[in-house]
């Protein structure tokens, strides 16, 4: 997938969908829906994962991405920084930091993404300055796709529908998504209650992030439409716990990344590089294990750490970069009096998460 900032060389004409997209959650991805190629490759994929994988190293090698004169290019526009840390200063956790989330789009099939600098010239555009030098003159765009609940321009003083007026003046047709509700708790429920964590059923990142801060995993994973995953690198840690016969390979998250609730977790694990060209049906490379996110008090930990243990694994995996698919929180992480009652916990663990993983997959 093609990665630019506006104003960088962009692949053009476009149909784009448009939005903040943190997660690409279910909610999300009926946006992005309408602006791919009905046309499915061979693999059962849109036509997106023909393209070269973005790269964080190389984000610029345009050179490496096939040209067509014909070709409508479907591409997400989004704003880095979120507007939100723009506007408070603060540093906004994320449920997908970029890497993530180019890898979620690539695998929807989203050919382009183009992250608008959300800064005082952008957020003082007036919805029809925002339309015509950014989705007209930059994009080209041919076709727009956005959530019924989106807001664009200075002080957020334009709708979708006004997105909808304005851009027929230039003939670009807007599809309107309309909320994604989450009803699935209540199946009998033909008045649409609303569950703890959706307001008025509603799927969205705050949604997303309450279920996560507390450990309801199976609410995070029916709202993304995937499980909630943590992707990060092994480095080295304090070389205790193959002392206590429980290795963990400690994770090296991105600094903006969302933490769910702390504690210990089962998870589903894939090493990076064996999945980055895989559909998920194809993730043959999948492991078993438990992970904990937290302080480590019962060996005084100063600082948090993500570790994952892994099932019927013995082999250096220092460097390497996991995918850890979070399947259920298990307990919050406690003081032990010393290390051979925190093994007894954790040969406990061990044993729950396989009971529980061996029968969910
Ligand atoms: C499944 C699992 C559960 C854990 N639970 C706790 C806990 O409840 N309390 C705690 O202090 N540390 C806990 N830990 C962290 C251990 O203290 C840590 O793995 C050990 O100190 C080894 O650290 P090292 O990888 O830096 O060598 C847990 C680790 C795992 C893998
Ligand atoms: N089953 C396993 N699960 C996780 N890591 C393992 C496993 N077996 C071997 N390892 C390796 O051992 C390292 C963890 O050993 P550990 O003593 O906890 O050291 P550290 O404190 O550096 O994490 C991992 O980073 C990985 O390279």
């Amino acid at each position: 997938m093609w990665v630019a900032a506006s104003g960088e060389q962009l692949l053009t004409p476009t149909a784009v969908a448009l939005g903040k997209f943190d997660g690409v959650h279910l909610g999300h991805q009926r946006v992005i829906q309408p602006i791919l190629h009905s046309a499915v490759s061979e693999n059962g994929r849109g036509n997106g994962d023909k393209l070269p994988k973005y790269s964080p190293d190389h984000p610029s090698q345009l050179s490496t991405v096939p040209s067509s004169p014909n070709h409508t290019y479907s591409t997400v526009v989004t704003f880095d920084p979120h507007p939100q840390e723009f506007f408070t200063g603060q540093p906004r956790a994320l449920l997908t930091p970029l890497d993530e989330k180019v890898e979620q789009l690539r695998s929807l099939g989203v050919e382009q993404l183009v992250l608008l600098p959300f800064d005082r010239e952008l957020s003082a555009l007036s919805p029809e300055d925002f339309v015509k030098k950014i989705l007209v003159q930059q994009l080209q765009c041919q076709k727009i796709s956005v959530g019924e609940d989106f807001c664009f321009g200075k002080k957020r003083m334009g709708n979708a529908k006004d997105l909808q007026i304005i851009a027929a003046q230039y003939n670009i047709p807007v599809t309107i998504v309309p909320i994604e509700t989450d009803t699935e708790n209540f199946p009998n429920n033909t008045d649409n209650i609303p569950n703890d964590f959706t307001e008025d059923g509603r799927i969205s990142t705050s949604s997303i992030r309450q279920s996560l801060e507390v450990g309801d995993m199976t609410t995070a994973t029916r709202l993304l439409g995937r499980p909630y995953s943590l992707t990060g690198q092994v480095v080295a840690g304090q070389k205790l716990g193959r002392t206590i016969g429980f290795p963990t390979a400690n994770l090296q998250l991105p600094k903006d990344k969302f933490l769910p609730r702390l504690g210990v977790y089962a998870v589903r694990v894939f090493i990076h590089s064996e999945t980055s060209d895989t559909t998920p049906v194809e993730k043959l490379g999948v492991k078993l294990g438990v992970m904990n996110i937290g302080n480590r008090p019962t060996v005084n930990g100063t600082y948090s750490t993500v570790e994952v243990h892994l099932f019927d694994w013995s082999s250096d995996l220092y460097d390497q970069t996991l995918v850890v698919e979070l399947v259920k929180f298990l307990r919050p992480e406690q003081k032990f009096a010393d290390l051979e009652a925190l093994k007894t916990q954790i040969q406990l663990d061990c044993t729950i998460a396989k009971e529980f993983l061996n029968r969910t997959y």
